[in-house]
């Protein structure tokens, strides 16, 4: 079987757009964490298009981490997705779903792609954590030595997936890649974790590392923005729309009055092709979509 996929980025998230509407069959972890191992498909998330499973909305999105877990939302790939069906369909406005519920997307152009995330989760039982807490806005798990940690008191929110977001002074100073891990695994989180570290430069803008669940260290990561804007909102940190910057890009973050989140940002296509599902996994990368890069 062959379905056609896309390698882009969104704000340098490592994305795999592969559509498999056509398909008899779903895609297992075994096939994702093969796709995820060869240089030409390689991905943060691989997004799998599947036909619509609920009236009025144009496709289900399944979404895969580079460790073959399952995410129940990806910003990034959204806006990644919202590109590949306006260059099919000329169309602007698209209605897809996730496990975790409904998007509305506006994508103006491959620059100015809006996704509405939804409405964030702050319960614990939600989140989820495994310890009941009545105030998420800060909880008590810290990282390093108890009487001079290095990290303590994140946020937690769920955006579809779970976050823990650490307030930090300078982002540059904190060795995430060690510590990333560790957190994302912390009995806590029941589910794992994404781990942010946020540092608030304005009160509109934050600066913001991501230690990917299922992924590890990434460019960016469109639901860890959210959930650093509006845990940020919540603390008194900043407003209510803010500019996130990443390692790879900036977003703008909306979280408007009717508790939606608003997040826009960029999408690209690197190169396309086709990956023949079978007992093994092959790539045909077709040539003549490999951009030309300085
Ligand atoms: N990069 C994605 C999020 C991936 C989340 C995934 N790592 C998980 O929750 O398991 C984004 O742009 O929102």
């Amino acid at each position: 079987m062959n379905a056609p996929f896309a390698k882009m980025n969104g704000i340098g998230n490592q994305i795999t757009v592969l559509d498999m509407r056509e398909a008899e069959t779903r895609l297992d972890a075994t096939s994702a964490r093969a796709i995820a191992a060869d240089p030409r498909t390689a991905f943060d998330q691989l997004m799998v298009i599947e036909p619509p499973k609920t009236a009025g909305t144009d496709a289900f999105m399944t979404i895969f981490n580079t460790d073959g877990s399952l995410s129940g939302a990806c910003g990034n790939g959204t806006r990644c997705v919202a590109l590949v069906l306006m260059r099919e369909t000329g169309r602007q406005t698209f209605k897809l779903e996730t496990s975790a519920g409904l998007l509305d997307v506006v994508a103006r152009d491959a620059e100015t792609i809006t996704v509405d995330m939804g409405e964030p989760r702050f319960g614990w039982a939600e989140i989820p954590l495994s310890v009941p807490f009545e105030d998420t806005t800060t909880i008590d798990l810290s990282f390093g030595p108890v009487d001079a940690p290095i990290l303590s008191r994140p946020a937690v929110a769920n955006i579809g997936n779970p976050h823990a977001i650490y307030w930090v002074d300078d982002v540059a100073t904190i060795d995430l890649g060690r510590i990333g891990p560790i957190l994302e695994r912390d009995p806590m989180f029941p589910d794992r974790a994404n781990i942010s570290i946020a540092e608030v430069t304005s009160d509109h803008s934050i600066t913001l590392r991501v230690w990917e669940r299922g992924a590890g260290l990434t460019l960016a990561c469109g639901t860890a923005a959210c959930a650093t804007a509006v845990s940020a909102a919540r603390l008194g940190k900043t407003g209510r729309t803010v500019d996130v910057r990443l390692p790879g890009g900036v977003l703008n973050i909306e979280w408007r009055a009717d508790n939606h989140i608003l997040m826009t940002g960029a999408a690209e296509f690197e190169h396309e092709g086709v990956i023949v599902l079978g007992d093994e996994v092959r790539i045909e990368v077709a040539p003549d979509t490999v951009a030309r890069r300085a």
